[in-house]
């Protein structure tokens, strides 16, 4: 395997997604159906998805998996890892040469759906990693979602697609300063304790 030093900037995610209801299987494999997967390098296995390729396309598909999920109405939960420049990655298994219009964009945008979040980034090898997260957790304020701290996380509440264009925007502004970057998610809807 070829190994790279993080310079392609090849993005990832590798996440599941949980379904609280009878017909979980058809849940989960009828959203990654319906999802466009074109620009980006999949593989579903029976614990979860890995999505690799540029960053906007990964963020794009992910967050169009999760509404068409949550969509169904049923309880449904999805939790990652988000990474970049990892200088142990390879060059393999993605399409980076791909251009930047989001194949999801347009349905993503029609889905409401309120959901709750917690998320965690961890910009590696910085001394200043505390200073790099307080900026974002600031800027996550003015992304129209509810921000409040969580140990270990930060708590974002509002409708889905704009918890994860904050996720989003925090991810990429983080990975221009410091080269390897990952995030950590967990983001729920239609939980029954909200009722
Ligand atoms: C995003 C995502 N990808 C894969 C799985 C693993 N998984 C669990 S049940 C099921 C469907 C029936 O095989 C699959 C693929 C998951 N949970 N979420």
């Amino acid at each position: 395997m070829v190994q790279e030093c993080g310079t392609e900037r090849i993005a990832g995610c590798q996440f599941n997604l949980s379904v609280m209801s009878d017909d979980f299987a058809d849940v989960i494999l009828g959203a990654l159906d319906q999802v466009v997967t074109s620009k980006v390098w999949k593989d579903t296995d029976d614990v979860s998805t890995c999505v690799r390729g540029r960053i906007e396309h990964v963020f794009d598909v992910v967050k169009a998996v999760y509404l068409q999920a949550a969509k169904t109405g049923k309880h449904v939960e999805m939790s990652g890892t988000f990474s970049i420049g990892c200088p142990g990655d390879s060059s393999g298994d993605t399409h980076m040469d791909v251009s930047s219009e989001r194949m999801n964009e347009a349905a993503s945008t029609d889905i409401q759906q309120k959901a709750g979040c917690k998320f965690a980034l961890y910009p590696m090898n910085t001394t200043n990693y505390m200073d790099v997260i307080y900026e974002q957790i600031d800027l996550s304020k003015e992304a129209g979602v509810t921000v409040s701290p969580s140990h270990y996380a930060t708590r974002l509440d509002g409708e889905a697609a704009d918890i994860f264009n904050a996720m989003e925007s925090s991810f990429t502004k983080v990975q221009e300063a410091i080269s390897h970057t990952t995030m950590t998610f967990t983001i729920s809807a239609n939980s029954p304790s909200n009722r």
